[in-house]
């Protein structure tokens, strides 16, 4: 540090190890916003040398990743992702060319008038998500994995998945569930220490390099197979419209060929959305699940007003989206409540930069804590309670303060947020209107407790939980069946 200005204010650190001991195990984000309580809106601690900064005001978010934005938009290293395969993920990537490149690209494919081209895809498979609940309604977490899964199938490679057990979707699953493979704990290692990957497999504690070498494998074929398919489709004549043939001739030439470099880019492109967007959008909605079971008033009322609004004759659809203030404040509260990543993704400091008297050292890992900022007091009164009534006025109509935070903020903002805001809406304001999800009872009549606690990972789930999920009216089943059909 040679600008002389002290560092933000933190705890105490040790020498070397700095404050490894007093990094959280657990629910990090509110031990971050304690701090923030403790020290201020911006947060400095270090582990092993390397700087960390958190977040944990809007104000300074603002500051920083928006108004700072060339300062701020890069990613910082984790040299686990090349060794597993994941390093083309641009929601990863360094900030430079080859990351604006598939920015443009999946910005193309997602911005606002592009998804609402997507709408009819979401509200079919929202409909054959519903039927599924009518059918297994135990089994509605898998069914609630499967809603996005197929929509983005669907609108990425117009292609239709299997009920159960999909190929494709099976080895994305996999490819992603092995991304943890980059946080246990012979691979933290590895990313603190870069070199431990030369070592040869043979060593202890080098177990990790042949689950790498799956994972690498893995994520080649989640990347190439579905692009395969929708190649071959297109040299069968077969009429083809999605995502994947949009890019391709974007970066073809007039022949239909191309160059390794732009191979890459489609690669990338394509496979991302399932992979950034599949499973945030099953942690929104089984969110929204669990504020049906804990919050019944909030649950009553947004049926409430589908009922009036909407009547019981018919599913709604998304040109009802804005009569329906309180379902939209609910679908809200659901993003805000608990957000999908409490720690966004993280930024590194492209730079050194002086921010109100304190120095951010270049490469600092910056920690966005969207927990903390959803759970500022000063902008949200009683921020544990679910309440969806905070985003209305006092005559009932919407306040203009969606939780775009969710989503992350500046240049990195999530490009995948249209069309995860309309999946999310359809899936929550349809269950809402067509069941009941209340909380299972035991043999003794005894509601059986419902946990609000959340997986600690960079995408947050709930934990699991038992529900009973009830049509609301005798026509439901009829309603459903006949959107199904007509849909097919
Ligand atoms: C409820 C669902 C979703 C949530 C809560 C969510 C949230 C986020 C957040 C917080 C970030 C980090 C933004 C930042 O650094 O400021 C992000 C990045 C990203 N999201 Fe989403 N996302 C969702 C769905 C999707 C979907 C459906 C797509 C499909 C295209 C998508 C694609 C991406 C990509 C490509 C990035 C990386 C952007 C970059 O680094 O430039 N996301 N998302």
């Amino acid at each position: 540090n040679t600008s002389g200005l002290p560092y933000p204010p933190g705890p105490k650190s040790l020498p070397v190890i700095g404050n490894l001991l007093d990094v959280p195990k657990s629910e990090s984000w509110k031990t971050y916003g304690s701090w923030g309580k403790q020290y201020g809106e911006l947060v400095h601690f270090t582990v092993f040398g390397q700087h960390y900064i958190v977040i944990n005001s809007m104000r300074v978010a603002v500051d920083l990743l928006e108004k700072r934005s060339k300062t701020y938009s890069d990613r910082p290293e984790i040299p686990m992702l090349e060794v597993i395969g994941w390093d083309w993920n641009t929601g990863v990537m360094p900030y430079g060319a080859a990351w604006r490149q598939r920015r443009r690209e999946i910005h193309q494919q997602f911005r606002t008038e592009k998804a609402l081209q997507y709408h009819p895809t979401i509200m079919k498979e929202a409909h054959q998500f519903l039927n599924k609940l009518l059918l297994t309604p135990d089994k509605f977490a898998s069914h609630i994995r499967h809603y996005p899964g197929a929509v983005i199938m669907s609108v990425v490679y117009d292609y239709e998945v299997a009920s159960a057990d999909d190929h494709f979707l099976n080895i994305a699953e996999e490819a992603i569930s092995m991304l943890s493979v980059a946080t246990f704990p012979g691979a933290t290692l590895v990313n603190t220490f870069p070199w431990l990957q030369y070592l040869p497999s043979w060593l202890p504690g080098m177990g990790f390099k042949q689950h790498a070498e799956r994972c690498r494998r893995l994520t080649a074929e989640m990347k190439g197979a579905p692009l395969q398919y929708v190649r071959d489709r297109i040299a069968s004549g077969a009429p083809t419209r999605c995502v994947a043939t949009e890019v391709l001739s974007r970066l073809s030439d007039p022949m239909g060929q191309t160059t390794p470099e732009a191979e890459e880019v489609i690669k990338d492109v394509v496979a991302i959305a399932y992979a950034a967007g599949a499973d945030t959008t099953v942690s929104a909605i089984t969110t929204g699940f669990l504020a049906m079971l804990l919050y019944p008033e909030a649950k009553k009322k947004a049926q409430q007003e589908i009922d009036t609004i909407v009547g019981s004759d018919r599913l709604p659809t998304l040109h009802d989206r804005a009569s329906l203030p309180y379902v939209e404040a609910f679908v809200w509260e659901v993003l805000r409540w608990h957000p999908v990543l409490p720690l966004s993704v993280a930024r590194a400091a492209y730079d050194n930069d002086i921010y109100e008297g304190k120095f951010i050292p270049k490469e600092a890992t910056i920690l966005m804590n969207t927990w903390a900022i959803h759970h500022d007091e000063g902008m949200y009164p009683e921020p544990e309670v679910f309440k969806p009534e905070r985003f209305l006025g006092p005559d009932g109509s919407l306040k203009d303060e969606y939780p775009m935070t969710a989503f992350g903020i500046g240049r990195r903002i999530c490009p995948g947020r249209h069309a995860a805001d309309a999946s999310l809406w359809v899936a929550v304001t349809l269950v809402l209107a067509a069941f009941d999800v209340r909380k299972r009872k035991d043999e003794s009549g005894r509601e059986i407790d419902v946990s609000d606690e959340f997986t600690d990972s960079l995408i947050s789930h709930p934990v699991g939980f038992v529900c009973d999920i009830q049509p609301r009216n005798p026509r439901t089943e009829s309603i459903i069946r006949e959107a199904v059909m007509c849909r097919e």
